[in-house]
């Protein structure tokens, strides 16, 4: 339904049922980064990952996405450098598409969209005691964004793919205990980061994003795996998982910086 313009704040998303436009909020995700406007800064240093296997916990469908999470109780899977000046804690890594290669993307470059976005999320072990309480905080979390685009079939993304059909339906799970996900990563260094949001509930204004410039190359065939994954509970009318990415935001104040000239 159109919404006029004085009730436009009280817009939901009709996936999330969360506002479109968080009243108050400067720093919201996602956004298009416009590649020219973006500031090379010198001072950024290479992201260092260091993910351990085994701290895999399992994949599940949360009814917006598939989940996959790790064991963050230790030290054993984090990310350092870039822009953080603490050392982050991985909790877990999910996607967002589209129902056609067109879209799916959450963040645009030069306003062109990708067939998928992949978010490894992490939070700020050093200052908070729980995920939940970084949540809340400025610095409390830094999410890797990597663009998905159709190409070649990605080996490592296949063991993820073929798992899926046990977690059609919203709210099942399915153990998986030992998966790599800097095999999801681009060989290229290069990012793009800027101060914004969770793209999902909570929206909380609380993620250093750190974009990577390449993407990944995965087949159509793995894109059509997520595309059967269901929104609905077994036994409810099936709704295809499909298009689970939040509308662009306004970059208000900012300034996206990037890793490389
Ligand atoms: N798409 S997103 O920004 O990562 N949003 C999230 N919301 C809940 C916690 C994990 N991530
Ligand atoms: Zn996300």
């Amino acid at each position: 339904a159109a919404c006029s313009r004085k009730n436009r704040n009280a817009a939901l998303h009709p996936l999330w049922q969360s506002p479109l436009t968080i009243p108050g909020g400067t720093r919201q995700s996602p956004i298009n980064i416009q590649w020219r406007d973006s500031v090379y800064d010198p001072f950024l240093k290479p992201l260092k990952i260091s993910y351990d296997p085994t701290t895999c916990l399992h994949i599940w469908n949360n009814g917006y996405s598939f989940l996959v999470e790790f064991d963050d109780s230790t030290d054993r899977s984090i990310i350092v450098g870039g822009p953080l000046e603490n050392q982050y804690r991985l909790k877990q890594f999910h996607f967002h598409w589209g129902a056609i290669n067109d879209w799916g993307s959450e963040h645009t470059v030069d306003s062109k969209f990708y067939p998928a976005e992949l978010h490894l999320v992490h939070w700020n072990a050093v200052e908070y005691p729980t995920f939940e309480e970084a949540v809340m905080e400025g610095n409390g979390l830094a999410v890797i964004g990597v663009f998905l685009k159709l190409g070649a079939r990605h080996e490592g993304l296949q063991t993820l793919v073929d798992a899926l059909p046990a977690v059609k339906h919203k709210d099942t799970v399915i153990e998986f205990d030992v998966f790599d996900p800097s095999c999801l990563l681009p060989s290229c260094p290069d990012y793009w980061t800027y101060a914004g949001s969770l793209t999902t509930p909570p929206l909380t204004e609380s993620v250093t994003w750190i974009i990577k410039k390449k993407p990944i190359e995965v087949d159509e065939d793995q894109l059509e795996a997520f595309r059967m994954l269901l929104f609905t509970s077994d036994g409810e009318e099936e709704k295809r998982m499909v298009d689970n990415f939040r509308p662009l935001q306004p970059l208000m104040d900012r300034t996206v910086r990037s890793s490389f000239q």
